[in-house]
């Protein structure tokens, strides 16, 4: 091994907290060195995924929201309102106290969330019952005062990039339908980073503060510990109470108005960079990628034309929208390998004198090292199909790995055995004692009832009572 590659050498992903640490500096996606707790800084190759990913969310959301931005600082008046939501973020929120030197007559607080931002001015907005169904989002950046073990991508105090939409609606069942869209176009994001997530209903005592319920969707990382990676919340009337957010109704009544809530953050760039990473660095998925295809000109004496054709074929893939670059570097071919299998680049094209003789070149799938030759002629479509290939092969071997860690147990001991591995389904009578002794006993959190369900026949592993349905338990982050 060259000596600047022996000791910057990746963990092994076996030991995943490393190799995941390590991998955000070496592939260039954060850097942790910034002097405040639980605040990160994005390498510009890392903006460039982000920026990617929150297209594709953007692309989804745009279909029937309106993309807006609210204050950052809140009134304490207004974030107080509330008291279920705060109670939820009492102890998390940060307070702006002066302007200066001189003391604020109001404390402003940084949102940690934005309903105490949003519904005072939905307040405003709402007249009649033809202002509804309301469908906005705003990705900002949001801060919560972490006391748990705070990790960059995963757990932060400040949340860069904090997508999050607010939806205002005619009746309960309303809102409850857009719950099911938030998932649906939560699901669809994920698959876009081919990322399998599996959808479920949080337990009570774990629903967003002010919601009447809350359904998550969590990925399962390689450590066998799930991440929460977007959430819908039905927030009923709740605060539409608080923040009197009526409409005229049909009949001329004034209505309160029905509402949700639902959010993604960085924790996706997170949950794809670990889904796909191997021991030589980051897998990007092609949609996301900042660069898809590298071309590497393999230059021997004299240049033989190769410089040329390399051009040649970059503004080709560039003309169909590929994102191409060419390292023309006088780096040694195998540090150019090294450097951009670091970096996840889907695709590498290898051009060399003798390629160009056979009016070829070679591709180097950055997913599996296959190598395969392709006719220079018919590259473009070649190229393009095989990103495609590299999509889905990326996201069957994540759904096989996933799946394959999901565990049907039937009692507390099979629980307990596959807890390791990933992620258990048992069966829980639903009551609240069950469901924390059961969390107890495992040693591990209810995510919830699987959206997915069917009716099944079991005894509650606690209390022996008949139960319907089955949840999944895990270790979480
Ligand atoms: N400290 C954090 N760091 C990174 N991501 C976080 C953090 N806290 C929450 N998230 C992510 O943000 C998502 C939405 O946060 S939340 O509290 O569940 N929901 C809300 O705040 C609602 N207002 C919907 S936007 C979570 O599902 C989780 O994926
Ligand atoms: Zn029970």
């Amino acid at each position: 091994m060259a000596e600047q590659e022996k000791d910057a050498a990746l963990p092994s992903k076996e030991n995943f907290s490393e190799w995941y640490n390590d991998l955000l500096l070496k592939g260039e996606i954060m850097d942790v060195r910034y002097p405040v707790k639980g605040l990160y800084v994005w390498f510009p190759f890392g903006f460039n995924i982000r920026r990617n990913v929150y297209d594709i969310m953007r692309r989804l959301l745009d279909k029937d929201h309106q993309e807006t931005m609210f204050p950052l600082l809140i009134p304490e008046n207004e974030f107080m309102k509330e008291a279920e939501h705060i109670k939820g973020f009492e102890d998390e929120v940060y307070w702006v106290t002066h302007g200066g030197l001189t003391p604020l007559d109001v404390k402003l607080a940084l949102r940690p969330t934005s309903e105490t931002a949003i519904y005072p001015m939905y307040k405003l907005w709402i007249r009649s019952h033809a202002d509804l169904p309301l469908k906005l989002y705003q990705i900002v950046n949001t801060f919560r005062y972490e006391t748990k073990h705070t990790r960059p991508l995963i757990r932060l105090r400040e949340i860069t990039s904090f997508k999050e939409a607010h939806t205002v609606h005619a009746t309960w069942d309303d809102a409850a339908a857009q719950v099911d869209e938030a998932i649906r176009i939560y699901t669809e994001f994920y698959r876009q980073l081919a990322v399998p997530v599996l959808a479920s209903k949080r337990p009570d005592w774990d629903k967003f503060p002010g919601a009447d319920y809350t359904i998550a969707t969590d990925a399962l990382m390689p450590d066998g510990k799930t991440l929460q990676v977007g959430t819908a919340h039905h927030l009923g009337d709740n605060f539409a109470k608080t923040f009197d957010i009526t409409y005229e109704d049909a009949e001329g009544e004034q209505v309160y108005a029905h509402q949700t809530c639902y959010g993604v953050s960085e924790r996706s760039i997170a949950a794809l960079i670990s889904m796909h990473g191997d021991d030589k660095g980051l897998v990007l998925p092609p949609a996301i990628a900042p660069v898809q295809v590298v071309i590497i000109p393999i230059i021997f004496k004299k240049a033989e034309g190769v410089l040329e054709a390399c051009e040649e074929l970059m503004s080709k893939l560039e003309a169909v929208g590929i994102r191409v670059k060419m390292d023309a570097s006088d780096d040694r071919p195998g540090a150019k390998y090294y450097k951009w299998e670091m970096k996840g680049v889907p695709v590498r094209l290898e051009l060399g004198p003798r390629d160009l003789q056979n009016n070829a070149a070679m591709l180097a799938r950055r997913d599996t090292g296959e190598k395969q030759q392709f006719s220079l002629d018919t590259i473009v479509d070649d190229v393009s199909s095989m990103l495609d290939d590299i999509h889905d092969s990326l996201y069957e071997k994540a759904k096989e790995s996933v799946y394959s860690r999901v565990f049907d147990c039937d009692d507390l001991d099979g629980v307990k055995e596959n807890l390791p591995k990933g992620i258990a389904k048992i069966f829980w009578c639903g009551n609240k004692e069950c469901g924390l002794k059961l969390e107890d006993e495992i040693g591990a959190g209810i995510l919830g009832i699987p959206t997915d369900q069917e009716e099944c026949k079991g005894k509650c592993p606690v209390c022996g009572a008949d139960a319907s349905t089955k949840v999944y338990v895990a270790r979480t982050y």
